[in-house]
């Protein structure tokens, strides 16, 4: 993370020549200060003529945001008919906003435990504008940490009244960001719909294999040799979202269930920490159902 100030473009648009030189020219002709820029091509697609066959170019570049004459607004104006001429989809941040996530929690604690000590020593520099847990479990430790916590049970026969109350919440805290950190109930699938990209979740497994409830349960009886942790986007189909990002550990047949679980908590913080720090920092673009990470 630099010491400046700075602004992150991210954009994906079909793949043409002269891309890189029409956007790094717009920032030069400002005189802006590029400190890094990432750029992917998709699998060698040929040249084409039209863009509907073209392949997706995707890039991420940071300005330091004092080197250029003009504030954020004003970039958006400047550049928007460059985005058009090349057909883009882009966004355009500051360093200086912090991103607002929301975390939702079970029963476990180790994913909540580690955000927040994350958050605390300022690692993960961020506002957490509020906990929800389907538990009253954590509310004093949440509430030491002097963030707003809220109960929201969930049943079979009050789900779509608890989500909407989620959503209430998530909108009044002006969230940017939803983190399943072992949230262990199924988001409805409008609520995923409503926040494409936003809703990031700690799967305990190796997707795509044990998806679902219990994964360790299922890797013990499949008598895997590496168990894992998968964060990825939310998205109606379950813990079938696009990967952020995964990491595994060397189990052997001597490791019961419990053993795995202990494992598997490291893992599983680790992960989502990565992941987290990776779409915080807009370095994850979306393609499909899979992403583009710029680490
Ligand atoms: N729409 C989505 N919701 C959630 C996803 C997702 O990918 N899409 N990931 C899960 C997390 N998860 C595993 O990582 C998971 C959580 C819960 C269940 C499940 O079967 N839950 C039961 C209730 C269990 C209980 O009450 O303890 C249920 O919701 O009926 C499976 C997988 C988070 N949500």
């Amino acid at each position: 993370m630099h010491p400046h100030r700075f602004y992150t473009l991210t954009a994906s648009c079909p793949d043409r020549s002269g891309i890189i030189a029409r956007v790094a020219g717009f920032i030069a002709e400002h005189r802006g200060w590029i400190l890094e820029s990432s750029y992917h091509a998709d699998a060698a697609v040929e040249p084409v003529e039209t863009r509907a066959e073209a392949g997706r170019y995707t890039m991420r570049i940071e300005i330091r945001a004092d080197s250029l004459p003009f504030h954020l607004a004003e970039f958006r104006e400047r550049f928007r008919p460059i985005a058009e001429e090349l057909g883009m989809v882009w966004k355009i941040s500051d360093s200086a906003v912090k991103k607002r996530v929301v975390l939702l929690v079970s029963k476990q604690e180790h994913c909540l435990y580690d955000l927040l000590a994350r958050w605390q020593s300022k690692e993960l520099d961020i506002e957490i504008p509020c906990v929800i847990s389907n538990h009253d479990t954590f509310r004093g430790f949440v509430e030491w940490h002097g963030i707003p916590f809220h109960h929201v049970p969930v049943s079979a026969d009050n789900k779509a009244a608890a989500f909407a109350e989620i959503t209430r919440l998530f909108e009044e805290v002006r969230g940017d960001t939803m983190v399943l950190a072992r949230y262990m109930q199924i988001l409805p699938p409008e609520l995923c719909a409503a926040y494409p990209g936003q809703i990031i979740n700690i799967h305990h497994s190796f997707l795509p294999s044990f998806v679902g409830a219990r994964p360790y349960h299922q890797a013990y009886q499949r008598g895997v040799k590496l168990i894992g942790a998968t964060c990825h986007y939310v998205t109606g189909d379950l813990d079938q979202g696009p990967i952020i990002e995964q990491d595994v550990i060397r189990i052997d047949h001597s490791d019961s269930v419990d053993d795995m679980v202990r494992y598997g908590k490291d893992i599983e913080k680790a992960v989502l920490a990565r992941g987290l720090r990776y779409h915080l920092e807009d370095r994850v673009l979306i393609h499909g159902n899979k992403t583009i990470v710029f680490r």
